[in-house]
C-alpha cells in the first residue's frame, strides 16, 4: 500500500476563503495583535507569516516586536493595554518566550475572549468540557484537514504521540470532543507500538526526526506528522517531520512535512481571530 498524501495547502486555502467571507460581513474590521519577544529566527518567521496572512484575508494586524531584554512586567503591561483596546479582537504571544519570562502568568494575562491561541486556562477548560469557541490552532487545523479529506473521526481509535500543551494535549481533547477513542502516548509510554498499532488516526508531535517507524503503524491508518525538525543532509539544511519516510508504504494517508499541518496553524489563527471578533459583535 502507498499512502495518499494529505497536503495542507488546499485545506488552508478553503479555510482562508471562508475566513475572508466572514470578515466581509463584520461591522468592524478584526484586528490581530502579534507579540514577539526576542529574535529567535523561527519565531520571527512565524510572526511574519501570520502578519502577512492576516492582511491577505482582510484582518488588520499589528506586530509588537519586543527586545530580548524585555521584562515580565513590561510584557504584562503591554498585554493589559491590548486587552483594554476595543479595536483589538485577538492577541497572540509567540512561543517560546525567552527563559527569563515565565510562560504561565503571560498566558493568564491574555483576556480569554481575545485569546486566539486558545492557551488561557479558561479556554483550555472549555475545550476539555467540549464547548470551546477558541481552540488551539494546530489541533483545530488538523481536524479541518481530516474533515476536508473525508477521514472519519467519530468511533475511530486515535493515538496522539506527544503531550505538549500546544499540540498533544489539546489534540487529544479535541479528538475526544469528536467522539474518537483516544490514547495519549509519550516518552514514558512502556510499549509505544502496542498503542500506535491500534490507531486508525495517529498524530505524532514529539519533535524527534523520523521518530515514527513503519513497523508500529497499523496498515491503512491516517498519519498526521506535526514535526518540524531542521537537520543537515550533505552539508545542506533540510526540514523533516517526526514520521519516517517509509511510513508512506504502510499508512492509508500521510501529511507531508513541510507543506502539511504547519500551513493550517496559520490559517486556523485567522479563523480564531474572526471568531473572537464575531463574539464581541454578538455581545453588542
Ligand atoms: N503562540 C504560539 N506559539 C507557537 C505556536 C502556536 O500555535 N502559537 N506553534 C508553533 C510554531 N508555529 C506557529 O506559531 C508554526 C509552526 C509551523 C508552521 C509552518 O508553516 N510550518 C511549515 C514549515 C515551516 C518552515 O519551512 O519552517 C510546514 O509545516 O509546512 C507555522 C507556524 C510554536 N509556537
Amino acid at each position: 500500500m502507498t499512502a495518499r498524501l494529505l497536503p495542507g495547502a488546499p485545506v488552508a486555502d478553503a479555510l482562508l476563503a471562508r475566513v475572508a467571507g466572514r470578515v466581509r460581513v463584520l461591522a468592524q474590521v478584526p484586528r490581530l495583535a502579534l507579540v514577539r519577544v526576542g529574535d529567535d529566527p523561527a519565531s520571527v518567521s512565524y510572526v511574519r507569516s501570520k502578519d502577512k496572512k492576516a492582511r491577505e484575508v482582510g484582518i488588520d494586524s499589528e506586530v509588537h516586536a519586543l527586545p530580548e531584554t524585555t521584562t515580565q512586567a513590561e510584557l504584562l503591561a503591554l498585554l493589559a493595554r491590548l486587552n483594554a483596546d476595543p479595536a483589538v479582537s485577538g492577541i497572540l504571544v509567540q512561543l517560546p518566550l525567552p527563559a527569563h519570562i515565565a510562560e504561565e502568568p503571560v498566558l493568564l494575562a491574555v483576556d480569554p475572549a481575545k485569546d486566539v491561541d486558545g492557551f488561557h486556562p479558561f479556554n483550555v477548560a472549555q475545550m476539555w468540557a467540549g464547548h470551546a469557541r477558541l481552540n488551539p490552532c494546530t489541533p483545530a487545523g488538523i481536524l479541518e484537514l481530516l474533515d476536508f479529506y473525508g477521514i472519519p473521526v467519530a468511533g475511530q481509535r486515535a493515538a496522539v504521540v506527544g503531550r505538549s500543551e500546544i499540540v498533544g494535549r489539546p489534540m487529544a481533547a479535541m479528538l475526544l470532543g469528536r467522539d474518537a477513542t483516544v490514547t495519549i502516548a509519550h516518552s514514558r509510554t512502556a510499549d509505544l507500538g502496542a498503542v500506535t498499532r491500534e490507531a486508525d488516526i495517529l498524530v505524532v508531535a514529539v519533535g524527534r526526526p523520523q521518530f515514527l517507524t513503519p513497523d508500529i503503524v497499523k496498515p491503512g491508518a491516517t498519519v498526521i506528522d506535526v514535526g518540524i525538525n531542521r537537520i543537515e543532509v550533505g552539508g545542506k539544511g533540510k526540514i523533516v517531520g517526526d514520521v519516517h519516510p517509509d511510513v508512506v508504504q504502510v499508512a492509508g494517508g500521510l501529511t507531508p512535512v513541510p507543506g502539511g499541518v504547519g500551513l493550517l496553524t496559520v490559517a486556523q489563527l485567522m479563523a480564531n481571530t474572526v471568531t473572537a471578533a464575531e463574539l464581541v459583535q454578538a455581545r453588542g
